[in-house]
């Protein structure tokens, strides 16, 4: 099988990129939290523990578990690759005084490769950098600007910056300042890393492209079908141009359906309000109703053609997934406003690690409960740090790999 293999949302999970959440959490201040997309400081050694227990879920159902930060060091395999990593990184890494950038890149250079990784996404303090003195009006007159570069927390989202199709990735340009330079990461590892430079993976976007477009509003329903939100975070242009890639890019791919979801911060992506847990099981958050339409890409000649389906998403997933009914997991036995508190710690947000298997958050109850009605194995996360940076199992997950569906 290749390397690179999603054609589902569901099929068994056979290799998966993850993220351990690492000094870069110690880095959010109250000030800054709000541009940084948390609501909270979350306790890293705690964060740490409840993601480890995720991986252990993972393992244990034999996921072979690839660490983001792992990857992007062993991307680093000469001089030149690891010159253009930090200079990239340099370029982006919005720095306002020419002194610090020297500075900062004398101490990255000093690093070893690993170290090096970690610290570009734990990002740099002040007080850390050897010989930083205060020279120029910009740092004597900002007194509580603590940094050089800020740290980048949201990495063990790792859902987001790059998202596989097919045989494929789509490198993302990110929404958020914050998030934006993530994609880096990727980008060298797909170009550079001993087991991707072989692959010549076919890039369904690239970093630079156009508008907006994150790995949470992609979800992959089928091997001909993908469905993409249309969000707070991702453009109806970056949607088009997905479209355009894959279905003429020789993917297999052959209907891309767009989703409107409501463009709030609860909500940023598709897959906090919509997810697939069996071939004809899926959640879907009651609120969605206020604004979702439903649109249909396929490539017509060389054209792209757009139908709008209307709003009734049972049937569009009866029709384009072939199948006689859908079951839509729409609140617990709570009232809606449970279903709402529960979408606001991701109680929607399930990683299917088969057909019919889920891992979810503890805190979800309700959801948990209406997911365990309907027959589904859940494997159940502590949630207490994790959740508190707006994401759930599927979030904190990029799958690589997963058996195809017979
Ligand atoms: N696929 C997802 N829903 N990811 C959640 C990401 C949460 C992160 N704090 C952000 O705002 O970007």
């Amino acid at each position: 099988m290749p390397l690179v293999n999603i054609k589902s949302e569901i099929g068994k999970l056979q290799a998966v990129i993850l993220h351990r959440p690492g000094r870069e959490l110690l880095n959010i201040t109250p000030e800054i939290m709000a541009d940084l997309l948390f609501d909270e400081l979350p306790f890293l050694d705690e964060a740490q523990k409840e993601h480890d227990n995720f991986a252990e879920i993972l393992q244990k159902q034999g996921c072979k578990v690839y660490y983001l930060e792992d990857l992007a060091a062993e991307s680093i395999t000469d001089e030149s690759i690891r010159q253009e990593f930090i200079d990239t990184y340099l370029q982006e890494a919005d720095i306002a005084v020419p002194r610090e950038m020297h500075l900062l890149q004398q101490y990255l250079y000093s690093l070893n490769n690993y170290d090096l990784v970690l610290k570009m996404m734990e990002g740099m303090r002040k007080n850390e950098l050897p010989l930083y003195n205060k020279t120029t009006l910009v740092e004597m007159t900002e007194k509580r600007s603590f940094f050089v570069t800020e740290p980048m927390p949201n990495l063990y989202f790792t859902r987001d910056p790059f998202a596989f199709v097919g045989n494929g990735v789509s490198l993302n340009h990110m929404w958020s300042v914050t998030r934006r330079r993530e994609t880096l990461f990727g980008r060298m590892i797909f170009r550079y890393h001993p087991l991707f430079r072989q692959e010549n993976l076919p890039l369904w976007y690239d970093r630079h492209d156009g508008l907006s477009i994150e790995g949470g509003d992609i979800i992959v329903l089928s091997d001909k079908v993908v469905a993409v939100g249309v969000s707070q975070r991702t453009t109806a242009k970056g949607v088009m141009h997905l479209a355009h890639n894959l279905l003429t890019g020789g993917s297999g791919y052959e209907t891309v359906l767009a989703l409107t979801i409501p463009k709030s911060h609860a909500f940023m992506h598709l897959d906090t309000v919509f997810t697939m847990v069996d071939r004809d099981l899926f959640t879907l958050h009651p609120q969605v109703d206020e604004t979702l339409e439903i649109y249909a890409l396929t490539l017509r000649g060389k054209e792209i053609h757009t139908d709008f389906l209307g709003n009734d998403l049972q049937a569009v997933l009866k029709r384009y997934l072939h199948i006689p009914a859908v079951k839509l997991i729409r609140e617990g036995k709570g009232t809606v406003m449970d279903a709402i508190r529960e979408q606001w710690s991701d109680g929607y947000n399930t990683l299917a690690i088969s057909p019919g298997e889920a891992v979810v958050y503890d805190r979800n109850v309700y959801t948990n409960e209406e997911l365990d009605r309907y027959g589904v194995k859940l494997h159940v996360l502590r949630s207490g740090e994790l959740s508190r940076g707006r994401g759930g199992p599927r979030c904190m997950s990029m799958p690589l790999s997963r058996l195809d569906l017979n």
